[in-house]
């Protein structure tokens, strides 16, 4: 497949169907007129042409998938044999779930219906044989077509004895087998057009038969085997019931086929049967050789390699027709009859065979290189070749960006266009970059307009979910702006002084703000004067755009676009949309938005190069596995860099505590720390390498860390998207990575919302009882204060969440145990009204503050 990237404009209901909505009810009858004045009748008729079109789009698509899908079968096929050390087609193809045959059969399936005539390709041949080159076999064809000069097979084994003999293997093994193929495709014929290839193919055998005397001891010296089975069938020729069963080849020598085994299967008349019936020419000479079996392979395998060799096209041609089994309409045309027509000259076709299967290397060599540029996350363009400021060229080359990773690629033009997008793109590929191009581009396009305003205008303004998300986005944007004179970036986050970041932006140049939804809120409610700045707008970019739509954080930003003008760019970016984040992102987007998809649908939405695995035990051993897996992996890995994700803020804490107790080396980030110590550990993270970072989920968006080695996630996560952030943390930019999932038993229906997702099983670990103790000792150094609030914060957590919440007492109890096992002799109390808010005030082991 090429790309996988999918290009929807989403384009309001208004443009498909310009109709007034006009009911004119009649006296208990439906509506009499329709959208557009038209009748009932016109109205039917329209939806009904609309369905069609539809239909036979759909099938237009399918058949161009299943075309594909023949043309890889035979590829995979050729090359199988081509190269001895090959694998097996099951391994060498990729199609997963399914199989080939398996896909195959099902596309067939559904065109076992009228309008699959049309199916083949131009190059098929004719939709009916034409008379003269039909093959006369039986009563209303009693002569034998005339193919020109016969092929001599005496004087062919005379001349090219040799060089039959070198290339018998060549053509053995590089090409494909008609038979073989048939067999492969389990195919049989159910038509009268298929009755025509009976003739034909048994009318080549008999022809073959009869213009070759030596055809055995052809076949004999070429040293054939006997093939293992080999069926042919028919009922009379007429449609429905003709049944040519084209059988099997010897695997070995698939150009070998069998008519001796034929006549042992009851079921099926056999080839020479037919022949007999049907053809003076090979009945007499299948009765000669009726002694011999060998000899009707030998005949057989003759006409065979004859058409093997004469044109590797009908092979293709032949397969396609074969794969449709039964349900195929249209063998007559498959056909290779003007194969037979020419005299063959072994040395021309084995060189030609040659060619076209070196054509069809290069071709796949080609794919390959496809294969994995697609793999790649950077594109084939050059930031130089895309049209922006060759001063930010100038900076991101110096940054060491030249090619354009494939987001970027994809959402450029789109966005100098002006376009408003939502951008899905996989977790470090380079989304940021993406939206801060276009960005730098509308600044220096608003900059040059020439328009002076008395307040200095904010002409971008970019939202995200978490401070040092925003300090990072705002460092990013500054290396691009390096050769950029006058343009300023600033941000504002939440866990600053108000008043120094006023003076901050009143004092310094701001065309581009980076802010937190909270705080910017915060600012424009206090009538700072950034309302009156942000009037200047020209884009709005939503970074981490489903998180920002989630429940909390939708108000705020709901508020700060009323706040925003109308005629404005809006572009939103995250690894993951959900259904409802599409649907409700018209809050932002104008309804006639670009949806740009780089995952592409039914691929796995995480980077291919993590290897993921889910290791589930119970709560209360979750601390001992975290500092289990964190030695094994600091032993694999001796420049490990780790997250660690934690499901609250308190319970980071406690873990944090914990390991730097157990001698490793640790720091922690979360939404207790002070915003000044949280953007100290996170540049330290950055820079750093064997470090572990215990944090929670506000590291979990859009970070930038670079070469993660392993994300271990410790409980379950708040859904399937955060799931998917946090353990983007590691394998960034086509790197290599590991993310381990630690669960709960109770937790595992978790998994079901990952099931797309390559998750493998994490072994269990075998735990070492003595740190099992030392753990215990340690936890006892640990603050009372910190566990309590470790319990109470874990309470709160899973009692959001709605499968445990609803179970009150499970929940309680869970709670307990977790409590029991960082230490604490009983559970610590809760406040009365907060027990209360939580629904756990009369629930048994719940304790409550006096
Ligand atoms: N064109 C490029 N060439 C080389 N590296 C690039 C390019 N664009 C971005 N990068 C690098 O790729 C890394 C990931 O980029 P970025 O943080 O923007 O990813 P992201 O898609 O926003 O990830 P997430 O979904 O986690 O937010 C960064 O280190 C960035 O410097």
């Amino acid at each position: 497949m090429s790309s996988s990237l999918l290009l929807h404009r989403s384009k309001p209901l208004t443009k498909v169907f310009r109709f007034s909505w006009v009911f004119t009810r009649p006296m208990g009858g439906g509506p009499r007129t329709f959208p557009g004045g038209l009748n009932k009748w016109q109205w039917k008729r329209m939806h009904e042409k609309k369905a069609k079109e539809k239909e036979k789009r759909l099938l237009d698509q399918e058949k161009q998938l299943y075309q594909a899908r023949i043309r890889s079968e035979i590829r995979t096929k050729l090359f199988s044999k081509s190269d001895p050390g090959s694998k097996p087609d099951q391994e060498s193809t990729h199609h997963t779930p399914m199989t080939p045959q398996q896909h195959i059969k099902a596309l067939a399936d559904r065109f076992m219906k009228a309008g699959a005539e049309d199916l083949w390709n131009e190059d098929d041949g004719p939709l009916k044989a034409p008379e003269e080159q039909s093959l006369s076999i039986g009563p209303t064809n009693e002569r034998p077509r005339s193919f020109g000069s016969p092929i001599d097979l005496t004087s062919m084994i005379s001349d090219k004895r040799n060089l039959v003999d070198n290339n018998y293997r060549n053509v053995n093994s590089e090409n494909v087998n008609f038979s073989n193929y048939v067999k492969t495709r389990n195919y049989s014929v159910a038509s009268g057009r298929s009755y025509n290839t009976a003739r034909n193919l048994a009318g080549n055998v008999a022809k073959t038969v009869n213009n070759s005397r030596n055809g055995s001891d052809f076949v004999k010296k070429m040293n054939f085997s006997r093939p293992d089975k080999m069926r042919f069938s028919r009922n009379n020729g007429s449609p429905g019931e003709d049944e040519l069963g084209l059988g099997t080849v010897n695997k070995e020598k698939p150009f070998a086929c069998n008519l001796g085994n034929t006549r042992k299967n009851g079921n099926s008349r056999n080839l020479s049967e037919f022949i007999k019936k049907r053809g003076s020419v090979g009945r007499r000479r299948f009765k000669r050789n009726d002694s011999s079996s060998s000899d009707y392979d030998s005949d057989f395998d003759s006409v065979d390699v004859d058409e093997q060799v004469e044109g590797w096209r009908d092979v293709k041609k032949i397969g396609s027709s074969a794969s449709l089994g039964k349900y195929d309409m249209k063998i007559t045309k498959r056909v290779p009859l003007k194969n037979l027509e020419k005299e063959s000259d072994f040395s021309e076709q084995v060189e030609l065979i040659r060619k076209e299967i070196s054509k069809k290397k290069l071709a796949e060599n080609g794919e390959q290189e496809v294969q994995r540029e697609e793999e790649s996350i950077l594109s084939q363009k050059r930031f130089d070749e895309c049209g922006i400021s060759p001063l930010t060229v100038k900076a991101l080359t110096a940054a060491g960006y030249v090619q354009m990773t494939r987001v970027q690629n994809a959402t450029l033009s789109v966005c100098l266009e002006g376009n408003d997008a939502l951008v899905k793109a996989k977790t470090g590929t380079g989304k940021s970059a993406a939206f801060l191009l276009p960005a730098i581009e509308t600044v220096l396009k608003a900059a040059t307009s020439g328009i002076s305003q008395r307040v200095p205008p904010i002409f971008v303004l970019i939202l995200c979910p978490t401070r040092e998300l925003a300090s990072q986005i705002a460092a990013e944007a500054i290396a691009m702006l390096k050769y950029h004179d006058g343009i300023g970036v600033q941000t504002l986050v939440g866990g600053t002084r108000f008043k120094v970041d006023q003076k901050r932006l009143e004092a310094d140049l701001c065309q581009i703000l980076v802010a937190t939804p909270g705080r910017l809120l915060d600012h424009i409610e206090n009538k700072s004067g950034l309302s009156v700045r942000l009037m200047g707008l020209k884009m709005l970019v939503l970074d981490e755009a489903d998180h920002l739509l989630d429940l909390g954080f939708r108000k705020d930003v709901e508020k700060i676009v009323d706040c925003l003008p109308r005629r404005r760019q809006s572009i939103m970016f995250s690894a993951t949309i959900p259904k409802e984040v599409r649907r409700i992102s018209q809050l932002v987007l104008k309804r006639e938005h670009t949806y740009i998809d780089t995952v592409g649908l039914g691929c796995a939405e995480t980077p291919s190069k993590i290897k993921q695995s889910c290791l589930i035990a119970p709560h209360e051993l979750h601390f001992q596995i975290v500092h289990h897996l964190l030695k094994e992996h600091i032993m694999e890995a001796p420049d490990y860099k780790v997250i660690v994700f934690c499901s609250t803020g308190m319970v980071t804490s406690l873990l944090y505590l914990l390991l730097r107790e157990m001698k490793m080396n640790v720091r922690e980030i979360h939404s207790r720390k002070p915003q000044l110590y949280r953007t100290r550990i996170s540049d330290e993270f950055r820079e750093s390498k064997r470090l572990i970072l215990v944090t929670s989920d506000v590291s979990a968006r859009g970070m930038n860390y670079p070469d993660v080695t392993l994300v271990v996630q410790v409980g379950i996560p708040s859904n399937r998207e955060q799931y998917i952030h946090r353990l983007g943390r590691t394998g960034r930019e086509d790197k290599e990575g590991e993310g381990i999932l630690l669960l709960a038993p109770w937790e595992e229906y978790f998994l079901d919302d990952l099931k797309d997702l390559p998750l493998d099983k994490f072994p269990s670990p075998h735990l070492d009882p003595d740190s099992k103790l030392q753990m215990e000792a340690l936890m006892a150094k640990i603050d009372s204060s910190v566990k309590e609030a470790a319990y109470h914060a874990w309470l709160g957590y899973y009692n959001s969440m709605r499968e445990i919440g609803r179970d009150k007492t499970m929940l309680v109890e869970l709670a307990n145990i977790f409590a029991e096992s960082i230490g604490l002799q009983r559970p610590p109390p809760l406040f009365r009204m907060t027990a209360l808010k939580m629904g756990l005030k009369d629930i048994p082991g719940i304790r409550i503050r006096k």
